[in-house]
């Protein structure tokens, strides 16, 4: 939990430090009390008092409670500006650090546990610096000025205060035994919860048209279950706390007051009135004691569950991302949009096989080079080498003659049009889907999205479409089809202008006749930028340059679609699954 507060800015360190000042006022002005509340109890018990000394104590009792009534409104507006401002700048932190993770560290935390972490632990955090600076600041001082206020007014009275906190100290103990481990349990289980969520509201249509409805509610209802119940396990043991802390409370005025009975019963008459008022001032002071126990009890209660999403932040926080930037912006004149493999192998995190092995090529500026295989062949982890989305395990992928990790991120991104297997696309407008991110340029111009668009084979339905190119795209392009998602995806690429192009399976959502004509709008237009294709029908590469047949990870074949032909036994497989004799021998 100290950890984390090494995000707190100066700003808000100076808003503790005022608290704290308001909090140790607020603390005097309620141990001052008592003293006036004495002061009025002699007046009132010596003969030929005057009323006005009275009314002038009760005043400056009155004015010690006000005061400390406006201290802890202050301080509790400071605490709030505190937490809130706090909570914004782990959740920039939190959101700017997974924006730079790779996809190793995000499947590790996996996307759920990450969400939870930016929201429900943040909150938890939130709801300890609201409700707990004033408690964390005023309990201690209070406990501590409050016993020295006691002291020496009694030696029973002493004892009793002393057994009263002891059987308080050992019953939170008791439970807290109990409650911790729940506490860290609940956020794992926040994140089950979550997960099941996500993946039954992104997954609606599948459970839907397999009556899997029973399947996902009850796995749902496990996972709620679970979570209720340790929410109730914590909730009773507090629920039980709380009643035993104001027994003991009403018990020790109790005690107190039985004591002073039998003190003053036995005292000469001279020191009765001195006893009687040390009495009343007691049992005030000890019940600041047991409300300042009550206030570290409650500290007890809260900062177990924030210290858990605490540890879980800074975990996130301190994860050093493993794909490091680098410092190049240019490759070797001369090579635009040349990439080369050099015996690249790779291996998933965890995974005990590889993936890719051995895989070595090159592909000069303006080629066109096609990856095919079987499914789990490893192409889209090859192309996904390329932005660095995992880095290769051994070996060396370089792009313009200059190892893609000595590039920084932005500088090897801005080379790179990349469509991905499955488009993505983000709430907004068909521009601002199309005229994505950042280029390294002056942004784009309505021109150049149009004519992206028209590239990609999307100008016609992007038109017909209500307000054209500033029709509304819903979260993920749910109103558009999977063709026009994918033509919006490529588009996207187009407008960048990129020296590569990665399609990965991108035009599997085309029919034959418009991949075809996008394909050869492409090459006419952007003529001199490389493009590397992962794709399923041979149709759609059989014109590339150079053509990998990936199997099993490995480099099976490598050539042009006739060589293949000849030399590739997987190559001539999949060709004849899917082409007529004529084609074949054409
Ligand atoms: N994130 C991951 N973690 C661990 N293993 C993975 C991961 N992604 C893919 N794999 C494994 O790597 C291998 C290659 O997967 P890849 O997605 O590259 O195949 P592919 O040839 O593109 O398949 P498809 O044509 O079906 O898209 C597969 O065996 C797959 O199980």
């Amino acid at each position: 939990m100290i950890k984390i507060l090494r995000y707190l800015k100066p700003k808000e360190w100076i808003l503790v430090s005022l608290s704290l000042v308001f909090i140790v006022a607020q603390v005097w002005l309620d141990l001052k009390s008592p003293d006036y509340m004495a002061e009025i109890t002699v007046l009132v018990q010596t003969p030929g008092s005057a009323m006005r000394d009275i009314w002038l104590a009760g005043g400056k009792m009155l004015l010690c409670t006000l005061g400390s009534l406006a201290s802890a409104i202050i301080v509790g507006f400071f605490a709030a500006r505190i937490a809130a401002t706090f909570s914004k700048q782990l959740r920039s932190l939190l959101f700017n650090k997974v924006e730079s993770f790779s996809m190793e560290e995000i499947n590790r935390f996996s996307t759920d546990s990450l969400i939870t972490r930016s929201s429900n632990d943040i909150t938890q955090i939130q709801i300890l610096i609201t409700m707990g600076l004033q408690l964390i600041i005023k309990a201690p001082i209070m406990v501590v000025w409050a016993i020295t206020k006691i002291a020496g007014k009694g030696f029973e009275w002493m004892l009793t205060t002393g057994v009263a906190v002891a059987v308080l100290v050992v019953m939170v103990g008791f439970i807290m035994i109990f409650v911790i481990p729940k506490f860290k349990k609940m956020q794992t289980l926040t994140d089950n919860m979550n997960r099941i969520t996500r993946e039954n509201l992104t997954g609606l249509r599948v459970v839907r048209a397999y009556n899997a409805e029973d399947y996902q509610e009850k796995k749902f209802e496990e996972a709620n279950e679970e979570l209720t119940g340790t929410q109730l396990y914590t909730s009773r043991a507090m629920a039980i706390l709380m009643p035993v802390i104001m027994m003991i409370m009403s018990g020790l005025s109790l005690a107190i007051y039985w004591i002073g009975a039998y003190l003053i019963n036995a005292a000469e008459m001279m020191d009765k009135l001195t006893l009687f008022s040390n009495m009343v001032v007691f049992s005030s002071y000890a019940i600041q004691v047991i409300m300042s126990f009550m206030m570290l009890v409650m500290i007890f209660i809260m900062l177990p569950r924030a210290g858990v999403s605490a540890k879980r932040i800074n975990e996130v926080l301190d994860t050093e991302p493993t794909i490091l930037d680098g410092s190049q912006i240019d490759g070797a004149s001369g090579l635009a949009g040349e990439v080369t493999f050099e015996h690249v192998s790779f291996k998933y995190p965890d995974a005990a096989d590889y993936a890719l092995e051995d895989i070595s090529f090159t592909v000069k500026q303006g080629e066109t080079i096609a990856f095919i295989g079987s499914t789990g062949s490893g192409k889209t982890t090859l192309v996904n080498l390329v932005p660095r989305f995992f880095d290769a395990t051994e070996g060396e992928i370089l792009i313009d003659g200059v190892n893609i990790k000595d590039y920084s991120l932005e500088a090897l991104h801005n080379k790179i049009g990349y469509v991905p297997q499955k488009a993505v696309l983000f709430k907004g407008t068909v521009s601002s889907n199309v005229a994505y991110g950042d280029n390294g340029g002056d942004g784009f111009t309505s021109d150049e999205i149009r004519k992206a668009a028209a590239i990609a084979q999307g100008a016609d339905f992007v038109e017909q479409m209500d307000g054209g190119y500033e029709a509304d795209i819903a979260q993920g392009g749910t109103n558009l089809s999977g063709g026009q998602k994918q033509r919006l995806s490529i588009a996207r690429a187009v407008c960048r202008k990129p020296e590569i192009y990665i399609f990965d399976d991108s035009f599997s959502a085309l029919d034959y006749k418009t991949d075809r004509i996008l394909r050869s709008a492409l090459k006419k237009e952007t003529a001199g930028v490389t493009s590397m294709i992962v794709a399923q029908r041979i149709g759609t590469i059989m014109d590339a340059d150079q053509i990998i047949v990936l199997h099993e990870g490995k480099i099976a074949g490598k050539g042009k679609h006739k060589e293949l032909l000849q030399t590739c036994e997987v190559y001539r497989q999949i060709a004849m699954s899917q082409l007529s004799e004529e084609e074949l021998v054409s």
